[in-house]
């Protein structure tokens, strides 16, 4: 894995909207590294996500755009780009808004998410990606640590936001059909991730019923059909019925809280979709 550093005397950005001084490492990624950063005109941080302008295949300037389209849509899973930019022969830098630790990170340190966090986890990123979805990508790498939780002093604490748009592929583009899917292409996105019969067998353990009709619902999704998120919705709403689970009882990775206070997960799922969706990635480029 590529692990790229900022340089001596690199740790002050400046672009036309602002300067900004580097304070921190928040995550690394196969592709650049992400620092926190704090804007000097109100001391506000944000996170600053860059890349090596020697990239054999940059992704971030792709990534951008993606960002600049998502926000145009106000979903409160999406984070807000903020400011973007390059320093000259040296790395290109997205700066986003700071959310907290990503799902991985957080599920190492509590350890086992009980079974009402993994369903509120699975409501709240099933919402991020049929709004995804809505305005016509598909992201195509689909794991915990693309996923974040807010902050511990935000609101947003309980809310679960989507990250990391850099292999993100545009399938619905307005007033066009979708994308044909081409015969063959190579695998994207992460492949340990990608087993259906890994999240099969793990599933057993608990809600086995309707995380097995959600998982041959997913694989029986062809290219080109809208996927179902209610019908996903209410499985995840039936196996919490099933076993008495308090969808709005307070996530794990926050102790003191009493009660969920994320937006109302039923009244997040209402929104009607607008647009031309398709799920299944593997025939696309
Ligand atoms: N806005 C943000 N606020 C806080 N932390 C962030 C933010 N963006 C990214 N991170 C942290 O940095 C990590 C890596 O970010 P990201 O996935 O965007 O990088 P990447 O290089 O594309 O990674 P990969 O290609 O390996 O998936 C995330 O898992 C997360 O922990």
């Amino acid at each position: 894995m590529p692990h790229f550093k900022v340089g001596k005397g690199e740790n002050e950005i400046t672009t036309s909207k602002g300067k900004y001084e580097l304070v921190g490492k928040l995550g690394q990624g196969s592709f650049g590294s992400v620092f926190s950063c704090i804007r000097q005109s109100d001391k506000q941080v944000f996170a600053m996500k860059c890349e090596s302008l020697n990239a054999e295949r940059p992704r971030l300037p792709h990534e951008a755009n993606v960002l600049l389209a998502l926000n145009l849509l106000k979903s409160p899973h999406f984070v807000e780009m903020i400011d973007n930019g390059q320093i000259a022969g040296r790395f290109q830098f997205v700066i986003i808004r700071l959310v907290g630790q990503n799902l991985w990170d957080v599920r190492l340190k509590v350890k086992q998410f009980t079974l009402s966090t993994s369903l509120m986890i699975g409501i709240q990123t099933l919402a991020a990606l049929r709004d995804l979805h809505r305005v016509g990508w598909l992201h195509r790498d689909i794991k915990p640590p693309n996923f974040c939780i807010g902050r511990p002093d935000e609101e947003t604490f309980h809310t679960i936001f989507i990250l990391d748009f850099g292999l993100c592929r545009k399938i619905a583009l307005k007033g066009k059909d979708i994308r044909t899917p081409r015969k063959e292409c190579a695998f994207r996105g992460t492949t340990r991730y990608a087993s259906l019969a890994a999240h099969d067998s793990l599933f057993r353990k608990c809600c086995y019923q309707q995380m097995h009709t959600i998982l041959l619902y997913l694989d029986s999704l062809q290219y080109g059909n809208i996927p179902d998120y209610d019908f996903i919705y209410h499985q995840v709403i039936a196996a919490a019925s099933v076993h008495r689970v308090d969808l709005e009882a307070a996530p794990n990775w926050d102790q003191k809280a009493k009660s969920c206070f994320s937006l109302r997960m039923d009244q997040d799922m209402e929104v009607q979709l607008t647009t031309t969706i398709v799920f299944n990635v593997r025939d696309t480029d």
